[in-house]
């Protein structure tokens, strides 16, 4: 159905695409991994027409649709070719309702005429009805009268594959990631949704750096690095050491630390969760998990104003209010939403500043008049150096410390976000799905880092994950969120499976 020739792509002369050939069957699951910054969504974002390629200068070599030479110059032209994509970072109208989202630039009206359509009245009903169809085609129920704003993370991420599954006449559905903010009952539901769209006739791209659903959903498999295409794989010959080989050409060590007992003095004291508690040990890695909607990123978001919340929380027996901010940074208390693109990054400034944001007060070799910091200019040279050793210590894929971080791809923002983190040096940080969106290598990092932080520093680190994996490899409780309500608490040696049936409300409380 789709042929791509020989296609090249470079933004300011730096080669990020180099000679790609594909070939992409209708009613197949093609599967596109690779590491972080090696082209995925590039070479998806020329397929979808976004502006950011046609304003960098375009792309070289050819597309072909049914055999035929096409030209994508913008997103109406990908549209025409019955092209559609879902984000990585998601692409909704704030303020609006979920139907309005899905119907956007194609809502249904009544009293049209062909000669003033402008003045025909939408049909409310009409709207409301494909929405809600749209919805229920992935297995998605809400209330599509609902504000998106309202909705969590992973809701979003429907709502837009609802949006592009309205579309009349796709052919091809591209999915950037599109379960990285899933729980597993939701990601089991979206991949058996991918087969069935794939079933339609349609053909569907899909991009994840989970590996197992790569060799669940695909069919076929091909594998970038560096910008360039290194293999394809067919279902028989799948394989996650050739991927994981093929991806970052280097050995993956799994980060793990066995669980040790909590004896350091209680450092935080959350209170009045819905009418449970949470002890925050010092010096302790704790998980925290749930499905979707339990009320596990509350805790942090709560604490740090980003969503009303009632419970109490005391730091070493100091009462603290709720979105105080400056007392929570001023007590080394900090925060790494899952948001990236909304809450953790200034997308325009350049990754350096990005890095130091916040923590400047806090490093006093990053000012100039050390004397008198609330005065001091910033000793750029200092930052730099600090900037460059955390892009490689973290493996950040950019140009330099000076790119706008908004250049980088998803994952690497991902990391920068990280190393502000460790910048910051908290003594009580809070992070919230921190390997969303990262290579298989890169995750491992990060978590070493994590515990080195924990090790080194004496950071007592929080991590708010649904992937339990990981959770299960790092810390040294794990704590599980259910209606809203601290459920159960493993430590020591965990259980995977018993894990999982909490999530579900099932087990000791
Ligand atoms: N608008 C841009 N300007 C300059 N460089 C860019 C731009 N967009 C992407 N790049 C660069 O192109 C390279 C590939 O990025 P891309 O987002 O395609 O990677 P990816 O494989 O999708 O990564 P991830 O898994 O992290 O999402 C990166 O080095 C990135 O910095």
């Amino acid at each position: 159905m789709l042929e791509l020739k020989h296609l090249s792509k470079a933004f300011d002369g730096h080669t990020v695409l180099n000679d790609i050939n594909l070939t992409i069957l209708p009613g197949k699951v093609h599967g596109l991994i690779g590491a972080n910054g090696s082209g995925k969504s590039t070479l998806m974002n020329i397929l979808n027409g976004n502006e950011t390629i046609a304003r960098s200068g375009g792309y070289t070599g050819r597309i072909l649709l049914d055999g035929r030479d096409i030209t994508i110059q913008n997103h109406s032209q990908s549209v025409a070719c019955g092209i559609a994509m879902v984000h990585q970072e998601l692409a909704l109208f704030s303020g609006m309702t979920v139907t309005e989202n899905i119907k956007i630039n194609r809502e249904k009206t009544r009293f049209s005429t062909l000669l003033l359509p402008e003045l025909s009245l939408l049909d409310p009903n009409k709207n409301v009805r494909d929405a809600q169809h749209a919805l229920e085609a992935i297995g998605a129920h809400m209330d599509p009268g609902q504000v998106i704003d309202a909705l969590s993370l992973n809701q979003k991420q429907f709502v837009e594959l609802a949006r592009e599954l309205d579309q009349q006449n796709i052919r091809l559905l591209i999915l950037d990631e599109p379960t990285s903010s899933l729980n597993i009952t939701e990601t089991k539901a979206l991949l058996s949704c991918i087969r069935e769209i794939a079933d339609r006739g349609i053909a569907v791209i899909f991009i994840s750096h989970r590996l197992e659903e790569i060799m669940q959903v695909c069919d076929t498999v091909s594998v970038l690095r560096d910008g360039t295409l290194i293999s394809t794989y067919e279902k028989a010959d799948f394989s996650v050491g050739k991927f994981a080989d093929d991806m970052v050409g280097r050995k993956i060590v799994k980060t793990q630390r066995a669980a040790k007992e909590q004896k350091g003095d209680v450092l935080m004291q959350l209170s009045q969760i819905n009418g449970t508690g949470l002890d925050i040990r010092e010096g302790e890695v704790l998980g925290i998990t749930g499905l979707a909607g339990q009320g596990q990123e509350l805790l942090a978001e709560g604490l740090f104003g980003l969503k009303p919340a009632s419970f109490q929380a005391r730091f070493k027996g100091e009462k603290l209010s709720l979105g105080d901010n400056s007392t929570l940074t001023a007590r080394g208390i900090y925060y790494l939403s899952d948001d990236r693109a909304k809450t953790s990054l200034f997308r325009e400034s350049p990754v350096w500043k990005n890095m130091i944001f916040g923590t400047e007060l806090r490093h006093r070799e990053f000012l100039r008049w050390k004397a008198c910091p609330a005065l001091s200019l910033l000793d750029r040279k200092a930052i730099q150096a600090h900037a460059q050793a955390m892009i490689e210590q973290l493996n950040i894929v950019c140009r330099s410390p000076d790119a706008p971080v908004r250049e980088l791809s998803g994952g690497n923002q991902q990391k920068v976000c990280i190393a502000r983190a460790l910048t910051f040096a908290p003594k009580l940080l809070f992070v919230n799905e921190p390997t969303r969106g990262i290579d298989i290598y890169s995750k491992e990092l990060i978590l070493d880092w994590l515990l080195k932080m924990n090790e080194r520093d004496h950071t007592t680190v929080i991590i708010t994950s649904g992937e339990l994996e990981e959770l299960v490899r790092v810390c040294d409780r794990v704590v599980v969120m259910y209606q809203g309500q601290v459920f159960q608490t493993f430590e020591g040696e965990m259980d995977l499976e018993e894990l999982t049936l909490s999530l579900y409300g099932r087990g000791n409380a």
